[in-house]
């Protein structure tokens, strides 16, 4: 289920050239404005560019010089975007089946298939359920399950956990981690980790143009735009897994949320957590965090808004008010600390 695409959107300035490999889920990363959700539209058939040609699988998609146009139900792409836009009338199951429904599947072969991705995102439960009654986490699974029912060739998600409240927010991941495998996809987010956690490759959009794309690991180590070096620095603890935690070479121990597989006890794994994750504090902080490291500032490093404090084995993004309030600078001794559900653990 391959995809090749090129396509150039005049009014909103935007040109983009992209290929997806099958099995391939590519991420598209990019700072606001800069394209992404215009790229997702072309493909999924609800915006027309005006120059360009798309194929899926050899089927032409569309092609402008030939005048080729096929309308968004014929293209084998199902669009998850950030509201998951249920039908408020159907059930959840109906939600789900009508997907299969739709392309001619009778109606108890459609709920069959229903009720396994439901069981798959682990939403089996909520198959009676209306929409209206669902949090946005389960809504979301829901509509996850409903994007992959109708068994497409290409699943296109639009900043799926964008809306979703932070707390269901690793959860959601696991899910994802687990239906994207192995599976064609293009995934639009602002998040490094989902990138990191969910895409085999990286493109990064700026200003309508896709200035670098390569595979994930490459692009996050050695980023060569502007906005691939903002969302590079990525905390990365590596080491053996110890009591459920990664117990790193410097002899922290990093507590987070494994997988939909718990990485053994003793496996060599990571724990990956963005700057903005970690807090900084002078005394140590109440409460239990199980992530609380001593720690002495290296180094301050403005970037925009925010300063990245860095010390021997981790970095916090703060705000220039915090630096100034903490008065902190190179060798400030200080605590850090990182809750353990914005740590992705998964193993090396
Ligand atoms: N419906 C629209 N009509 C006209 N211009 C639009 C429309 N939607 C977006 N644009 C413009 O097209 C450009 C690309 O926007 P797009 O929504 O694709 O960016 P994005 O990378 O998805 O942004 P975000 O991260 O904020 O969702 C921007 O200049 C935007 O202002």
């Amino acid at each position: 289920m391959s995809l090749s695409l090129s396509a150039t959107v005049t009014a909103r300035d935007v040109e983009v050239a992209l290929d997806v490999e099958d099995g391939q889920t590519v991420a598209v990363l990019g700072p606001n404005g800069s394209g992404k959700s215009t790229l997702l539209s072309v493909v999924a058939g609800i915006l027309r560019p005006d120059a360009g040609r798309a194929t899926l699988d050899g089927h032409t998609l569309f092609d402008v010089a030939a005048g080729t146009w096929l309308p968004p139900h014929e293209r084998g792409t199902a669009l998850l975007a950030q509201d998951p836009l249920l039908f408020p009338h159907l059930s959840v199951l109906d939600n789900v089946a009508f997907g299969p429904r739709s392309s001619g599947t009778g109606r108890a072969a459609s709920r069959e298939v229903a009720r396994a991705w439901l069981d798959e995102v682990e939403a089996g439960d909520l198959a009676g359920r209306r929409p209206a009654g669902l949090s946005g986490g389960q809504a979301q699974r829901v509509a996850i399950a409903r994007a992959l029912a109708a068994d497409p060739r290409l699943l296109l998600l639009d900043e799926p956990m964008a809306a979703l409240d932070v707390t269901v927010v690793p959860a959601m991941r696991q899910v994802l981690r687990r239906v994207l495998a192995g599976r064609s996809a293009v995934i639009v987010t602002h998040d490094v980790l989902d990138a990191l956690l969910l895409a085999d490759h990286v493109v990064v959009v700026e200003a309508g143009r896709i200035v670098e794309q390569g595979p994930t690991k490459d692009v996050l180590a050695r980023p060569r735009s502007t906005f691939g070096a903002g969302i590079a620095g990525l905390n990365l603890a590596r080491g053996p897994v110890e009591n459920s935690a990664v117990r790193t070479s410097g002899g922290l121990l990093v507590a987070g949320l494994h997988g939909d597989r718990v990485v053994p006890e003793g496996t060599a794994a990571v724990a990956v957590f963005s700057p903005g994750a970690v807090s900084v504090h002078r005394e140590r902080p109440g409460g239990s965090p199980r992530n609380v490291y001593p720690a002495v500032v290296r180094e301050l490093e403005p970037r925009g808004s925010q300063v990245r404090i860095r010390t021997d084995e981790i970095a916090a993004d703060v705000t220039v008010p915090v630096v100034a309030e903490l008065d902190l600078a190179p060798g400030t001794e200080v605590f850090l600390a990182v809750k353990a559900s914005e740590v992705a653990i998964y193993e090396a």
